[in-house]
């Protein structure tokens, strides 16, 4: 095995994320950032600035951000892996073309990137890639050399992913009354995308019937389940659905929506669920307002007890997750041999996404890919 201590290549690690509003005033231009040639509905546009004026126009994502930053930063220390971390943005301050700037000022030359999204899709992982490009373009212009970036493969199998969420589950269960927690169903969601999208995710070997997205997403939801059966006993029915629909309506997007799913568990007799939000690395507003607010008044409504488990946010074990993310790369780099830790039936993830991997609708140069015009 190689010496999972040493960072060489990479002088740096870059945490890339989405980035969200910090005041009321911030919102708007916020969400203009977001839908910048992407035909999202205004309709839809006016609802969902209404969910983050609802918590005072602050997205909870960049304390998040803030305190993932914090937990890498003890966790490098603490094992001696001396690795500078940054942050960027696609749609907020710090935005990643201002990141990458002082990145490239710093003497930074190569440079790993984590995105906060575990999973393939264009939006989780080639959205990310175009923005890096974007940037590494903008410093180019600007007259700089722009460093050499590779993002760190997807970590939705990853133990230090999916063990703080399997205790998340096995948390929210326990705070449910004690005679409704061997039938309480687990209830996994994820972001909805358009089934097109979904279908096109990953590498083009797996493209069709949902392709790697979903493919990747059951895969986690039956460790979780299969891990929560062995520690209770008891053998909960469970199901993958969807939230934070947007989009027009007469395009397909991946289905059944949280509440639909809901109540049509409560009429099928279902005593409790436990929502668990495996498509989200942490506490987005997808999962203060869709699931906190929306689908728990929903259920309320319904009478059906729900409970929702915690997301990884800055768990010690995501840390350490990420250290080892990056050391494997390294080796890699290095060309040494690495064996890749994770869960489940589907193997790692590829280090570099292929080209055609998750494409986009209308083609954009991407960075951190086979197709990277900079590397
Ligand atoms: C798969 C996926 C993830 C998970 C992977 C990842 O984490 O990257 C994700 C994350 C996030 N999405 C976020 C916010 C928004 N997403 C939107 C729109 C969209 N998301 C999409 C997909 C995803 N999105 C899609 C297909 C659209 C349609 C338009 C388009 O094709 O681009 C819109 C526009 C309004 C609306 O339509 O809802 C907003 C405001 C925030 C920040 C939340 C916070 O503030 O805490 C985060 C972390
Ligand atoms: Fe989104």
């Amino acid at each position: 095995m190689s010496d999972l201590h040493d960072p060489a290549p990479y002088d740096a690690l870059l945490l890339l994320s989405f980035g969200g509003p910090e005041g009321p005033d911030d919102v708007v231009p916020f969400l203009e950032n977001v839908t910048r040639g992407r035909g999202i509905p205004k309709e839809r546009l006016k609802e969902v600035g209404q969910h983050y004026f609802l918590f005072g126009g602050v997205s909870p994502i960049n304390d998040q951000n803030r305190a993932l930053l914090d937990a890498l930063r003890k966790d490098f220390a603490d094992h001696g892996l001396d690795l500078p971390v940054y942050w960027g943005n696609r749609n907020w301050a710090p935005y990643l073309t201002d990141t990458l700037r002082d990145m490239v000022h710093d003497g930074r030359r190569r440079i790993a990137v984590l995105a906060t999204s575990a999973y393939a899709s264009y939006s989780g992982c080639r959205q990310y890639r175009e923005n890096l490009a974007d940037a590494l373009g903008a410093l180019k212009a600007e007259g700089l050399a722009p460093p050499r970036v590779d993002k760190l493969r997807h970590y939705f199998n990853d133990p230090g992913f999916v063990r703080p969420m399997i205790d998340g589950v096995l948390a929210a269960l326990a705070d449910l009354p004690a005679e409704l927690r061997a039938g309480a169903h687990l209830v996994f969601t994820t972001h909805s995308i358009p089934t097109a999208a979904a279908d096109a995710s990953g590498p083009v070997a797996e493209h069709g019937d949902g392709g790697a997205y979903l493919r990747e997403h059951r895969d986690v939801a039956r460790v979780i389940a299969e891990a929560v059966r062995e520690e209770t006993g008891a053998d909960r029915p469970w199901e993958l659905v969807y939230q934070s629909r947007s989009g027009a309506p007469h395009i397909p997007w991946l289905e059944p929506d949280i509440c639909d799913h809901l109540e049509q568990l409560h009429g099928a007799g279902a005593p409790a669920a436990v929502m668990v939000p495996i498509g989200f690395v942490s506490d987005h507003m997808e999962v203060l307002y869709d699931l906190d607010t929306e689908a728990t008044a929903k259920a309320a409504e319904l009478g059906l007890p729900v409970r929702r488990s915690a997301t990884v946010g800055a768990d010690p074990r995501f840390a350490a997750a990420v250290r080892r993310l990056v050391l494997e790369r390294a080796a890699t780099e290095r060309g040494e041999p690495v064996r890749p830790c994770v869960l489940g039936a589907l193997g790692a993830s590829q280090d570099v996404c292929p080209v055609d991997c998750c494409p986009a609708r209308v083609p954009r140069p991407a960075a951190a890919g086979a197709d990277d015009p900079y590397a």
